[in-house]
Order: structure tokens, then C-alpha cells, then sequence
């Protein structure tokens, strides 16, 4: 049955704006950007080098606080939010995945889906259960032993996305997931996180330079300027 609550957006930007200090001047990352997406959805966002892409990453994920416009993350706005609030929203609510999947070198696969659960203090049979499930939903049962570096970049950005869905994030923020992959490893990892975003219901934004996996995404738009707009079906050839 659906319910209005399904129909809220996960992550929903409304009129952001972002100017940052740089020396006598002021940047503006972000000019008045809207954006709302549904449980469920993979949005990406294309756009030159120093289009304000990592920007709204930052503002979506709660990392930068906007200078102005509102941010709303899993029905809860977030402006005056407490730094330990923040952080309490972020763990429970967002999912990162980053270029450089940031995994700890000494930890295997498996661990590292567990690390938030064991600096927590307490590894349940439910905590490794899932992290089982989500190894197998990204096809890594046979490597969860291994450490990253035992671990292909297309198996490391993996591990990384089944460690960003293992609190069942709302909103999931992916950054640049194939700049460091041959274009067949590529699409895989882009088919992967559309699978995982339709079935898991998480909403997901995803920053690439890749224009050939954006044939996965269900939507696209473009940053230009710190604008975000639509873009012309042209400039993503
Ligand atoms: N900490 C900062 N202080 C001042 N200006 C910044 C800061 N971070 C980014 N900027 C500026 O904000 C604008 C947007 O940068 P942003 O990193 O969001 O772009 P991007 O689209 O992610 O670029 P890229 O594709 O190269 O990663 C740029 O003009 C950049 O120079």
C-alpha cells in the first residue's frame, strides 16, 4: 500500500546556497539548488571540474552546513542541528561511497562492513548475518576474507558500497565510484549500485565524470556554475 510517508523524498534540497571564503573573495559552491529525491531513485549528477558536484554531496551528506535554503534528510531538516546531532543523523541516516573507498588496510572485507558495530562495542549475530547478506548482494562472499589490498579496485568499491548500506541509510552519496575502473568494471559497479538503491529503497545520488554508465541511473542532471539544472540530451554525449 503506499503511504504518504513512502512518498516524502529521502533527501530533499530546497533553494541551497553555498559561498565559501577564498582569500578576499567569496565562492558560490551552490546558487539556490533544488533538489528532491525518492526512496528508491539513483540521481546523477554530471558537470565540470569545480562545479560545486562536491559540494552538494558535502551540504546533502550533513558534512557542510548551507548558508542559506533548507535541507531536509529522511523527514528531518537539518539547519540548527547540534554538531552531535550531525553525527547521530549521519550514521543513522547516510551512506557514503567514495572514489578511494577509504577501507582500513588491515581489516578483511567482512570486518569492515562490522567496524561501526564493533567501535559501538557490540557485534550481534544480527550485525553479522547482515553483513553476509550485503557481501553476497554485491557478489563477495568468496572474498570476504581478504584485506583491500588482496582486492581488485572494482571488488574494493564493492566492499564499499555493501559497508555505505549497512546501516540501512535513507540517502545514499556516492562520489566519482569509477574513476579508478576500466570502463567493463565501470558499468558492473553502476549496474550494482542501481540493483542495490531499487531493491534496499535508499535514495541515491551518485557524482560521475563517467557519461557511459549514466544508461543505469533514473535520472539525470547537471551542475554547471553551482547551478543545477536539466541537462540538454546533447551535452551528455
Ligand atoms: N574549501 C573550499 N574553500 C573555498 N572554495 C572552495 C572550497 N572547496 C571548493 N571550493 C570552490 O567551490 C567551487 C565548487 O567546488 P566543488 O569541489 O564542489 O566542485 P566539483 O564539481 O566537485 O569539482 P571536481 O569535479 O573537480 O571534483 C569551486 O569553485 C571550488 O574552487
Amino acid at each position: 500500500m503506499t503511504t504518504s510517508h513512502s512518498l516524502t523524498p529521502a533527501l530533499s534540497l530546497t533553494d541551497v546556497t553555498l559561498t565559501l571564503p577564498a582569500g578576499d573573495e567569496t565562492v558560490t559552491a551552490l546558487d539556490r539548488v533544488s533538489l528532491e529525491v525518492a526512496r528508491g531513485e539513483l540521481v546523477a549528477i554530471v558537470g565540470p571540474s569545480g562545479s560545486g558536484k562536491s559540494s552538494l554531496l558535502a551540504v546533502a551528506g550533513a558534512l557542510m552546513p548551507a548558508t542559506s535554503g533548507t535541507v531536509v534528510i529522511g523527514g528531518q531538516a537539518i539547519s540548527g542541528l547540534s554538531k552531535r546531532k550531525l553525527a547521530q543523523l549521519r550514521q543513522d541516516q547516510i551512506g557514503f561511497v567514495f572514489q578511494s573507498t577509504n577501507l582500513l588496510p588491515s581489516l578483511s572485507a567482512r570486518d569492515q562492513l562490522l567496524i561501526v558495530p564493533h567501535i559501538a562495542g557490540r557485534i550481534t549475530a544480527q550485525h553479522r548475518a547482515k553483513a553476509d547478506e550485503l557481501l553476497a548482494s554485491v557478489g563477495m562472499t568468496h572474498r570476504a576474507d581478504r584485506r583491500p589490498s588482496q582486492l581488485s579496485g572494482g571488488e574494493r568499491q564493492r566492499v564499499g558500497i555493501a559497508r555505505a548500506l549497512m546501516g540501512d541509510p535513507a540517502v545514499l552519496l556516492v562520489d566519482e565510484p569509477t574513476s579508478a575502473l576500466d570502463h567493463s568494471r565501470a558499468d558492473d559497479i553502476v549496474a550494482l549500485l542501481a540493483e542495490r538503491v531499487h531493491a534496499t529503497g535508499t535514495a541515491c545520488v551518485m557524482v560521475t565524470h563517467d557519461t557511459e554508465v549514466l544508461s543505469h541511473t533514473d535520472r539525470v542532471l547537471r551542475m554547471q556554475d553551482g547551478v543545477l539544472a536539466k541537462p540538454a540530451p546533447a551535452s551528455l554525449a
